[in-house]
């Protein structure tokens, strides 16, 4: 089976704790994951070791069709694209947007190559698919969070990976900035050749009908995966968090509050 991600029977502790438990998962080519959890419930984790920084203490990690073990990760992580907020801080406000999102293709802070023309032509492409085509020559610093996020994304397809992490792009955001952010990710995952996503989140309305599976991690557990339209419903949700929280779905997403407003819980 093609799988883009092969997750097996995988535990990884530290020390004494155990924070990631019995996870098996597997990800298909072509297929959008949601991967949603609270604080702590080991999504980062769990990212480590798809991206190899993390060894599982126990069971296999396949990754794009290479076995953790047998294969040079550093080869393998030209083709995972991993767009975080940790990311964000670490590129250099004085660069221009599009010579930043160039670096991604040479998978650099800063742009130590000369760009060719093909370069720039398809940084403008990919700048166009995100709708920030009016960023171009701008300082990134000057940039917003919202925009800033979208350079990032288009700096990762800039290496044309086969895997896609979008994780937690819309934290910090306005409710307007989110949601132009989503609408340029549902763009994305509407056009050619583009690479499975994972989209990673604390927050059930962030997730686009496109992302058509969602696995619910919880204290380092897998509690639920499957598609998305299963696994979102108030008893579900309920179980997960451990709290009576109601579903609401609109415009093929799904909002979640609690079920008794004014509660705070402990
Ligand atoms: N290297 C480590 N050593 C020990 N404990 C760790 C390590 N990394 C993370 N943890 C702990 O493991 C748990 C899961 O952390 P992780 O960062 O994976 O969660 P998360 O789901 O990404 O959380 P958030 O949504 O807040 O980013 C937390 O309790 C965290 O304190």
């Amino acid at each position: 089976m093609d799988y883009v991600i092969d997750i097996e029977g995988v535990m990884w502790r530290r020390g004494e704790l155990t924070l990631l438990r019995d996870i098996h998962w597997q990800v298909r080519r072509h297929e959008h994951w949601a991967l949603l959890g609270l604080n702590g419930s080991g999504k980062t984790t769990l990212l480590n070791l798809i991206n190899g920084y993390f060894w599982p203490t126990k069971g296999n990690v396949t990754v794009l069709g290479r076995r953790f073990g047998e294969v040079d990760l550093r080869e393998l992580r030209q083709s995972i694209g991993w767009v975080s907020s940790s990311l964000q801080e670490k590129l250099y406000g004085s660069d221009r947007t599009q010579l930043v999102v160039i670096s991604g293709k040479f998978a650099s802070i800063g742009l130590y190559e000369k760009p060719g023309p093909d370069d720039f032509a398809r940084a403008e492409a990919l700048m166009a698919a995100l709708g920030c085509s009016h960023l171009w020559d701008r300082e990134y610093r000057m940039c917003s969070q919202g925009e800033k996020q979208k350079l990032l994304i288009a700096r990762a397809l800039m290496a044309e990976p086969k895997l896609l992490i979008l994780d937690e792009p819309c934290n910090g955001l306005d409710l307007f900035s989110r949601e132009r952010l989503l609408a340029s990710i549902d763009d994305l995952t509407r056009q050619e050749h583009m690479p499975t996503m994972i989209y990673v989140t604390h927050h059930t309305e962030e997730i686009l009908p496109a992302f058509g599976h969602t696995l619910l991690l919880r204290r380092g557990e897998v509690f639920r995966q499957g598609a998305t339209s299963d696994v979102m419903n108030s008893e579900a949700l309920s179980d997960f968090f451990e709290a009576p929280v109601a579903a609401e779905r609109h415009d093929e997403r799904f909002y979640v509050r609690l079920a008794k407003a004014g509660r705070i819980l402990q």
